[in-house]
């Protein structure tokens, strides 16, 4: 298969490599002007999920850069990874120059979906989240990819023919898919579960102190908790998983939660090397509570505890 990611960034470099790696043919679209000082060569320094023990890998990895994409391409599919903001803009860019290609969502998603792809043709788009992670210092990208992705559908979009390949592509690259049939609410949970953790990061003073303390895990729990029913109010329909959050008393979340994050295992790793890269700022870790949160107040939906951080996430 021939695959564009779009982007250079972190997601795309990490699912890129291993596509590559699985036989396919990988390039990436970044901006006009950027694949000179991007260069032609990325150093991993990641783990691996899907190979034993997370086992390590360390490589330049030389990398085909495309400053052009026009609508007369023969992608079979475009990985779209972009940070949440950057949706409109990039889908505007891609509307014209989709071709025949499949688009695959691969990311955050805070706004409606369906409203989101809205310019591209509904039945060329297929849904998904990277179980990975990480970011870059320089050329070096650091982090890993967990075993498992996570596919779905969200309104309109279904198990597809295009849908099935992107699964067996993933699958034949030795992932494992978790298939969540309301992708739409899975999408908004997941970010909801980014914003609690993110902002009770920053009102600590960091992702690492947030993770070393098991009060402040419980704390994002509760916040998270105050989040659920304004995804109940926007139309998503949270299942088990939430309930648990709602539910569950925060003291046993929070200690159970903390052992992951504080756990040694891949997943607290990568959270460790997005921290120690950088890659996420203030503003962009901030980005996520304040959508929320102007999301609550757009339809008039009380969120004190959120509210009362705002000084930590504003911007
Ligand atoms: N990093 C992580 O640990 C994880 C990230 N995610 C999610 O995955 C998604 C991607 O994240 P991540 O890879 O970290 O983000 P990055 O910021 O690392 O990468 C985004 C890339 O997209 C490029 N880009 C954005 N808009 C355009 C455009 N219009 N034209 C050309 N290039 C564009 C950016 O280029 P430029 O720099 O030029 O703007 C950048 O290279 C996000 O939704 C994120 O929340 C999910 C799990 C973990
Ligand atoms: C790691 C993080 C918060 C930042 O990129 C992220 O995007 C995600 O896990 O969804």
């Amino acid at each position: 298969m021939k695959i564009l990611m779009f982007g250079r960034g972190t997601i795309a470099t990490l699912y890129g490599w291993a596509l590559e790696k699985a036989g396919h043919e990988v390039e990436f679209y970044v901006r006009p002007g950027r694949a000179a000082t991007l260069g032609s060569l990325v150093d991993l320094q990641i783990r691996d999920g899907r190979a034993r023990r997370g086992a390590a890998v360390v490589q330049h990895w030389p990398i085909t850069l495309r400053e052009e994409l026009t609508a007369r391409h023969d992608y079979d599919l475009i990985v779209l990874s972009v940070n949440h903001d950057q949706l409109d803009n990039a889908i505007g860019f891609l509307s014209p120059r989709v071709g025949d290609a499949t688009v695959l969502m691969f990311g955050n998603v805070w706004a409606e979906p369906s409203a989101v792809v809205s310019r591209l043709p509904g039945d060329q788009v297929v849904w998904a989240f990277p179980g990975g992670g990480g970011g870059f210092t320089g050329s070096t990208l650091r982090g890993g990819v967990l075993k498992n992705i996570f596919m779905g559908f969200c309104e309109g979009s279904n198990r597809t023919e295009r849908y099935q390949t992107v699964r067996a592509l993933f699958k034949d690259a030795g992932f494992s898919v978790s298939e969540q049939p309301d992708f739409r609410t899975w999408l908004w949970i997941h970010f909801i579960m980014d914003a609690g953790l993110l902002t009770q990061g920053l009102a600590v003073g960091g992702q690492a102190r947030l993770v070393a303390s098991r009060e402040a895990v419980k704390q994002s729990v509760l916040l998270v908790r105050e989040m659920i029913p304004l995804v109940q109010a926007r139309g998503g329909t949270p299942g088990r998983g939430a309930a648990l959050i709602s539910r569950v008393p925060a003291e046993l979340l929070g200690f159970l939660l903390h052992r992951l994050l504080a756990g040694k295992n891949l997943y607290s790793f990568i959270m460790e090397e997005v921290e120690r890269t950088g890659h996420m700022t203030r503003e962009s870790a901030g980005l996520y509570a304040r959508d929320v949160l102007a999301e609550a107040r757009r339809i008039g939906f009380p969120m004190p505890r959120l509210a009362s951080l705002e000084t930590v996430f504003a911007l």
